[in-house]
């Protein structure tokens, strides 16, 4: 690796700098916290540790016949009896769509609210008795039955075999008896809860009610039912509505939903713009697609119904591909599979991939999920390539998820157009980390013509892959099928038909090439093929969200006020310990902390030892490595040598951190802009300045206006 020296700061003082640190580089002067950051209140925090053991391994699969009894929480037999009342009464089905229970307690505290609401709504809507039988039924499927536990402010839903609950929201899902399906993965009682976030930049989650199977137990339907009923009596401390027991049958489902509150969901909503980040998306509002569930609606779930409420959809070919990866990976093979899901923009293929992801893990304990898309990462921020080990299901679009990865390459800019020997060459050096014992997904880029083509010929020859799923749309097919025999004559950017070659265990002389299984899936849903239009689901501001998810593991784990990324205290790290290199286009060395300051940069480790002699030490090209994880560079200090950086990185893993990348992924706007707490002018920005300057440029404000492009035709 070449080096450039770029000042001659005076040897004496970077000695100084260096002797300073010379345990650890990466080095915080701590100064003392304001007390009230550091308040935690404890209802929530219980919660909080909770999903925090779920994010251990643990093997998922309980069977049904070995599945333990739930465990009923112990707080339930010391809930304060006196604060409930001994009798709950059935609140009225205030409308059509919503049955729902309120204990008197909660009807004493929110009925004022809630009856103004359906009033409200009610006028809108149809009397039940005027509906058609038809609708009626129909209404009748949408009627949740749910029961809310005001002492623990936490609600137990019966669900009736097959019946599906579309929502917006989120919450923690424990499944307390019989069986439910969330995006493919399989909850069942006796598990852990999960958490499921369903905001309005994508569609909307379903839980879908599986019931009890008698099949291998030796319980019969009676004792089935009075198992249940008393796994709901265990949940309140008052004996729950009649209206509610009378629902349950030895079919039903019972699920507790409880309120959900992160680190993430604090951060997100502690910026005004994305306040509703987990209410209902502009055409749901416009349809009042909203059922009306105070029950639900107070452990943060909105039901949906009408076109709305559609959730996945999955056409014929969607299921056949799904089934037959599931039996790839349930029969006889001599390798894993390796399945390279593909597909023009916005066509469905992370959707797919996460369905996927969640089946298999109803079979497995892992799935290897390589990340190829620059732009919309699953797991971890935009700009990285990564190899994750997946173990736990993905209910929530990829920013509720962020996850450490088993090896990342920082790339450094949200497509590969500028450098695609990086691109692949970082894939390949994350492909070599593939264990080969779990099935592998890897997520490809939206990029499907010309030279985005050729990489994907590139990809499925390079990585061995086992099963192409191609998504399109719409009768006009997007590019050419991937088939086993398009294949034989392809052209990619880096190999040529016959490959000689594969990284894995093929010896170079051997010509046989390795054939695939294609799969050609037609997505039906509406919209497919087209880029989101309504707020939050643009891929610039997703990509933010990803951003801010990440940097939202910086906030503590308690509940507590949000602490803006300013008010960390960062780490002091000499100039002369890492290296600092652009990954994107070329920057005079004397430039190049201008750029970057209050950047992000990827936190890389070279293999070489970085000594510095006075002054940044500056890379003169780009090193493909491991990436640990991502900072801001939110000050520099020429006259100590010294690089400021925040970042939710652990001290025991940036002690490897020898070498700093500056990349085109840039901090999200709102982190600039809405810097609470600060008196006068913002820090790193400003309305006065100069464009004349070399490289000048001005904060884009993205105003929601449709480029003249994007206008459709109502015609
Ligand atoms: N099967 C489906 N049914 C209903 N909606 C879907 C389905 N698949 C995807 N969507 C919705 O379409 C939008 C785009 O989906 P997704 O992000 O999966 O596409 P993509 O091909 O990965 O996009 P990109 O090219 O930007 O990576 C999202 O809002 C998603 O919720």
């Amino acid at each position: 690796m070449k080096v450039h020296k770029v000042s001659s700061r005076s040897q004496h003082e970077q000695r100084n700098a260096t002797k300073h640190h010379s345990k650890n580089k990466w080095h915080k002067k701590i100064r003392s916290l304001d007390s009230t950051l550091l308040n935690t209140s404890s209802g929530t925090a219980k919660l909080e540790q909770r999903i925090a053991k779920r994010e251990k391994h643990t093997v998922k699969r309980l069977k049904k016949l070995n599945a333990k009894p739930v465990t009923i929480f112990p707080e339930n037999s010391c809930a304060k009896e006196g604060k409930v009342e001994a009798t709950s009464v059935t609140f009225p089905h205030v409308h059509t769509n919503g049955g729902t229970e309120l204990d008197d307690s909660s009807a004493s505290v929110d009925s004022q609210e809630w009856s103004e609401y359906a009033n409200s709504v009610l006028q809108n809507g149809m009397e039940s008795s005027t509906l058609p039988d038809t609708d009626q039924q129909k209404e009748d499927e949408l009627q949740f039955h749910a029961h809310l536990d005001h002492t623990n402010n936490r609600a137990v839903l019966v669900m009736k075999q097959d019946q599906v609950l579309c929502f917006r929201g989120k919450c923690l899902l424990t499944c307390l008896y019989g069986h439910v399906e969330v995006l493919g993965f399989t909850i069942e009682e006796g598990q852990q809860p999960y958490p499921l976030f369903s905001p309005p930049s994508h569609c909307p989650l379903t839980i879908k009610a599986f019931g009890n199977n008698f099949g291998g137990s030796s319980k019969n339907k009676k004792e089935g039912l009075l198992e249940a009923k008393a796994i709901i009596r265990k949940y309140f401390s008052s004996e729950p509505s009649k209206k509610l027991m009378s629902e349950v049958d030895s079919d039903s489902c019972v699920v507790l939903l409880e309120p959900l509150d992160t680190p993430l969901t604090r951060f997100l909503s502690s910026f005004s713009e994305l306040a509703e980040i987990f209410g209902l998306n502009s055409k749901e509002i416009k349809s009042q697609a909203a059922i009306y569930n105070p029950v639900l609606s107070a452990v943060g779930v909105t039901a949906l119904r009408g076109p709305c409420a559609q959730g996945l959809v999955m056409s014929p070919s969607y299921r056949e591909a799904i089934s037959s990866l599931l039996s790839a990976w349930a029969g006889e093979f001599d390798r894993c599979p390796v399945i390279l899901v593909c597909g023009g923009k916005s066509v469905g293929k992370s959707t797919f991939n996460r369905h996927l992801l969640n089946s298999l893990l109803n079979h497995t304990v892992s799935v290897e999920f390589l990340e190829c898309d620059l732009g919309q990462t699953e797991f971890t921020p935009p700009g990285c390539l990564s190899l994750c080990t997946v173990t736990e299901p993905l209910l929530g679009p990829p920013f509720t998820h962020m996850r450490d990865p088993k090896h990342m390459v920082y790339y450094g800019q949200a497509e590969c157009h500028a450098d695609i020997d990086r691109y692949l060459e970082s894939l390949k050096s994350l492909w070599r980390h593939v264990s080969g014992e779990s099935p592998v997904i890897i997520n490809t880029m939206g990029w499907i013509r010309g030279h985005g083509f050729q990489i994907l010929v590139d990809l499925i020859r390079l990585l061995s892959v086992t099963h192409v799923v191609q998504l399109s749309y719409g009768n006009a097919p997007q590019c050419h099928l991937l088939t086993p025999e398009f294949l034989r004559t392809a052209h990619g950017w880096q190999t040529h038909p016959p490959t000689t070659s594969t990284l894995t265990e093929e010896p170079a002389s051997h010509l046989t090439i390795r054939s695939h299984i294609f799969l050609s899936v037609q997505s039906e849903f509406e919209g497919a093929g087209t880029s989101g239009e309504m707020q939050h689901q643009r891929s610039n501001e997703l990509r933010d969200l990803a951003l801010l998810s990440y940097f939202s593991k910086l906030q503590s784990s308690e509940p507590g006020p949000i602490r803006p990324l300013h008010c960390f205290i960062p780490y002091q790290v000499p100039h002369s310990s890492v290296a600092i290199g652009v990954t994107h286009c070329e920057v005079a060395p004397n430039n190049i902390l201008y750029a970057a300051n209050a950047s992000i940069v990827g936190l890389c480790c070279l293999s070489e030892k970085v000594v510095g002699r006075g002054g940044p030490v500056v890379l003169s090209q780009t090193p493909i490595c491991q990436c640990v994880g991502l900072g801001v560079l939110r000050g520099v200090d020429m006259a100590r040598g010294l690089y400021f950086l925040v970042t939710p990185v652990s001290p025991s893993v940036l002690r490897h951190v020898n070498c700093l990348l500056l990349g085109e992924i840039s901090l999200p706007k709102v982190l600039l802009t809405k810097q609470l707490g600060v008196d006068g002018d913002l820090p790193y920005v400003t309305t006065d300045y100069s464009f004349e300057v070399k490289g000048a440029g001005k904060l884009h404000i993205y105003k929601g206006l449709t480029r003249p492009g994007f206008i459709k035709s109502n015609n």
